[in-house]
C-alpha cells in the first residue's frame, strides 16, 4: 500500500484527477469506479477542469457506481445515481449511456445486488476505484464487521452514518434511508487500482486503523492492504495519527517520477 500525504484536499484532488487521466490515455475506454460524499469532490473539479482544457478526453470511458440507498426513486436528488449524475456525469459531459450503477429501486433487491457484480465483471472489471471512508472506517457502504469477502448485497447502516449523511437531506436523519446496496469488500478488491482519498481530521483515527492497524472486518477500509495496487492519498490532517508519516513521506518523495501513483 502506498500512501501519500498531500497539502491539502485540492492537492489530493489534482494528484488522483492526473492518475485518471493518464490511466485514460492509455486506455480510453476505462471503467472508473466513482464514490459520492464530499471527499471525492475535489477529485471531480479536477478531471473536469482537465477535460475542459482537452488535457483528457472521456468520450469513451465508463462509470460505474460504488454504492446506492435503496427505496430511493432514482430521480430522487439525493440517490446516489443523481448525485454523480449531477457531480461527476454532467460536469464531465458523460453521458448515461457510459455508467453502470444498482438498481435501488428493485423489488427484488438480492437478484439487483447479483446483477450489479455480474455487470462489473462482464463490463472487464473497474480499472480505478476512487474511495472515501467512512469515520468508522467502513468504504461505500461496508459497516464495521462487513465481510471482507462479501459481494453486492444489501446492508444496513449503523445510526452513525445515518447521523454523517442526514447532512444531505436537509439535517433530518428520518429522510435518511437504513438500508443500502454497496459493492462488496471482495468485489471492491477486484479493481485493478484502489484509490482512497480522506481529508480532514475527522478521518485520522480510520486513516491510521486502515494503513497502520491489523487487516480486520472492523475497519472495512483495512482490506486495502491485500490489494497489490492500492494507494491511500490523505492531507495533513487525515494523515495527523499515522506512525510512519515520515516515512511515507520520505519514499514519495524520493520516487521515480515515471512510476506515478
Ligand atoms: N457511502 C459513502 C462512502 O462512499 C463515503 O466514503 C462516506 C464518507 O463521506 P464523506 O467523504 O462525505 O466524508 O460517505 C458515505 O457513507
Amino acid at each position: 500500500m502506498e500512501v501519500v500525504i498531500v497539502p491539502d484536499a485540492e492537492a489530493g484532488g489534482e494528484l488522483i484527477a492526473e492518475a485518471m487521466a493518464k490511466l485514460l490515455g492509455r486506455k480510453p475506454g476505462a471503467l472508473l469506479g466513482v464514490a459520492t460524499g464530499s471527499t471525492p469532490l475535489p477529485v471531480y473539479e479536477a478531471l473536469a477542469a482537465k477535460v475542459r482544457s482537452g488535457a483528457v478526453d472521456v468520450g469513451q470511458a465508463r462509470i460505474a457506481q460504488l454504492d446506492e440507498y435503496v427505496g430511493l426513486p432514482a430521480d430522487h436528488p439525493e440517490s446516489y445515481r443523481s448525485v454523480l449524475r449531477r457531480e461527476v456525469l454532467e460536469p464531465l459531459g458523460i453521458g448515461m449511456d457510459q455508467f453502470t450503477g444498482p438498481d435501488g429501486t428493485a423489488e427484488d433487491v438480492q437478484g439487483a445486488c447479483e446483477a450489479y457484480d455480474k455487470a462489473l465483471s462482464d463490463a472487464g472489471g473497474v480499472d480505478l476505484q476512487l474511495l472515501g471512508i467512512g469515520t468508522d472506517g467502513h468504504i461505500g457502504f461496508n459497516e464495521p464487521c462487513s465481510s471482507l469477502a462479501s459481494r453486492t448485497r444489501i446492508k444496513t447502516l449503523t445510526e452513525q452514518t445515518r447521523i454523517d449523511n442526514a447532512r444531505f437531506f436537509g439535517g433530518d436523519i428520518g429522510q435518511v434511508p437504513h438500508h443500502v446496496i454497496t459493492q462488496g469488500i471482495g468485489t471492491i478488491l477486484e479493481a485493478r487500482h484502489l484509490v482512497l482519498l480522506a481529508t480532514g481530521e475527522g478521518k485520522a483515527d480510520a486513516v491510521a486503523a486502515t494503513v497502520e492497524g491489523p487487516i480486520a472486518a472492523v475497519c472495512p477500509a483495512s482490506a486495502l492492504q491485500l490489494h497489490p495496487h492500492a494507494t491511500v492519498v490523505v492531507d495533513e490532517a487525515a494523515a495527523s495519527k499515522l506512525k510512519l508519516a515520515d516515512y511515507f513521506r520520505h519514499t514519495y518523495a524520493n520516487k521515480p517520477e515515471w512510476q506515478g501513483i
